[in-house]
């Protein structure tokens, strides 16, 4: 079975996207197409993805506007048909459901806290707490407002699992194999710390798409992942 990974297909053409895709996805379970690839191509890059496999579709837009224009953009992109869409937490309570009743057959995910800040840059932002309790706060409010995942970092993923109970789809970015660069994510894990925790599927970029062989990378990526599972069996 597929390993439980999103790879984020964050690639500045379409060319190289489609290489991308078609290279890692015999070993995981998702593809991620985010801001970069879809402000240029639009759905375009959504049939290229298909086309490259089998896998589910990842939207990752991160909408984050007042209710109605939410409620558009999510109808507009419902039809694309994404197993997972994200918006942002803070966009507040009723955003999240203009969002999830815009696209009802999408699992609309919300992203807590972004894994590239760190307690001091939310205080910066004005933010009172750590990133752990602001996280917490803002799965609680999701999962209020209807969102059926959470994008938070490993980290966290333990005590947002006791807050939002069993069903909720738990998403980490910010995940690091030992020894990779972190480059610009303040809280990261390896994939096996990241499983450990609780997490449903790992999102996972540079480490796989900057390796000189992104297929190797995601295959070595996801055969670390079941020797984990089958040892914690
Ligand atoms: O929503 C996301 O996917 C996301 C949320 C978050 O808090 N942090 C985060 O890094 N991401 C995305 O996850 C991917 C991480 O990529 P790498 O840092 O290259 O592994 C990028 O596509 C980010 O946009």
């Amino acid at each position: 079975m597929a390993a439980p990974i999103a790879v984020a297909i964050d690639a500045p053409d379409i060319e190289t996207a489609a290489r991308w895709a078609s290279a890692v996805a015999p070993h995981v379970s998702t593809l991620k197409v985010g801001l970069e690839l879809y402000l240029r191509y639009g759905p375009e890059v959504i049939t290229t993805m298909r086309g490259a496999s089998k896998v589910a579709l990842f939207l990752d837009l991160k909408l984050h506007d007042i209710p109605a224009t939410v409620a558009g953009a999510a109808r507009a992109v419902a039809r694309l048909k994404p197993s997972i869409l994200t918006v942002h937490a803070a966009g507040g309570a009723d955003m999240i459901k203009a969002a999830v009743e815009a696209a009802p057959d999408t699992k609309i995910a919300a992203v807590t806290v972004l894994t590239s800040l760190d307690d001091s840059a939310l205080e910066q932002i004005g933010l009172r707490g750590s990133t752990s309790d602001a996280a917490r706060r803002l799965a609680a409010l999701a999962v209020g407002a209807g969102a059926r995942a959470l994008v938070c970092s490993a980290h966290e993923v333990a005590s947002l699992r006791a807050e939002v109970g069993p069903d909720i789809t738990m998403i980490t970015p910010g995940v690091r194999p030992a020894g990779s660069d972190r480059g610009d994510q303040a809280r990261v894990a390896t994939p096996e710390e990241a499983l450990a925790a609780g997490s449903d599927l790992l999102v996972i970029g540079r480490p796989i798409t900057n390796a000189a062989d992104p297929g190797a990378a995601a295959a070595s990526i996801a055969s670390a992942i079941r020797r984990a599972e089958a040892t914690s069996a």
